[in-house]
């Protein structure tokens, strides 16, 4: 599925015109999540739909997610921009980024300078770099380019193998570790343990994908992870605000 993906981001990339320049205040991401409102970091992610799901969310309206995940008390949000395979859109992060005042992630398959450039334009505080898409090397190259244009960077990795490669070149800030198979699309929240053991001592930790319940929530940080990306789970409540209150155990049953 992955390599499906990646040659849809090479077409889309081949006639890629940008955007024209907002006017954003930008915000740090990676400060957000260093000094999160909770004893582990919530990134809450406006999610519509997604390849292994389908359809997560009738009647979706993003900023009004957005405004619910902020008033919850999520540090940051992620915002799906892929049209074709999450029925995301750039227009959403734009409306979104007007109408909170948290960081924001942009969730897209990145492989190139002018996705992220594209990704400044239209309002984003941070990108997403998987580490199964690319080389290391090229990786970085990217992540740099990321800093230079001032936007955080977020590297999600989900084995061992890719952490291993990823940081023989070079040491993220912030590490994501999907504990779903972007392949297969299974998603086993025990895939950070071991890998946790291996992130060098000043990289911040992000546990994503398949996090359902506060449970999920206490195993993730028993295993090190600093913050959690969570989509799904609190994108199938009613209301946003009350769904993160009961992922935090501070309300049950909403
Ligand atoms: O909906 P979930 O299982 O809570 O997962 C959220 C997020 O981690 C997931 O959407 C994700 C993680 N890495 C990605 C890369 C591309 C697209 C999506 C993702």
């Amino acid at each position: 599925m992955l390599n499906k993906i990646l040659e849809t981001k090479k077409e889309e990339i081949s006639r890629l015109v940008l955007p024209e320049e907002g006017q954003f205040t930008k915000r740090s991401f990676y400060d957000a999540l260093k000094n999160p409102n909770r004893h582990i970091g919530l990134i809450a992610e406006v999610k519509k739909a997604s390849p292994s799901k389908g359809l997560i969310k009738e009647n979706f309206h993003p900023v009004e997610i957005a405004l619910a995940y902020e008033k919850g008390g999520a540090d940051c949000l992620s915002v799906l921009t892929d049209v074709q395979y999450f029925q995301g859109a750039n227009d959403y992060l734009t409306a979104v980024k007007n109408a909170v005042n948290i960081p924001i992630l942009r969730k897209d398959f990145i492989i190139d300078e002018l996705q992220i450039e594209e990704a400044r334009r239209i309002g984003a505080d941070a990108i997403l770099l998987i580490g199964e898409a690319l080389e290391a090397e090229r990786l970085k190259e990217l992540y740099d380019d990321a800093h230079s244009k001032n936007l955080d960077v977020l590297v999600e990795v989900h084995d061992i193998e890719t952490l291993e490669r990823v940081l023989k070149v070079f040491t993220p800030k912030l590490l994501g570790v999907n504990n779903r198979n972007l392949k297969t699309f299974e998603t086993n929240i025990h895939q950070l343990k071991e890998i946790a053991q291996l992130i060098p001592k000043d990289t911040l930790l992000v546990g994503e994908s398949g996090i359902y319940t506060k449970e999920d929530l206490d195993t993730v940080k028993s295993y090190g992870a600093s913050a959690v990306l969570v989509g799904e789970s609190l994108m199938r409540k009613e209301n946003q605000t009350e769904a993160i209150k009961e992922l935090y155990g501070e309300i049950v049953n909403g």
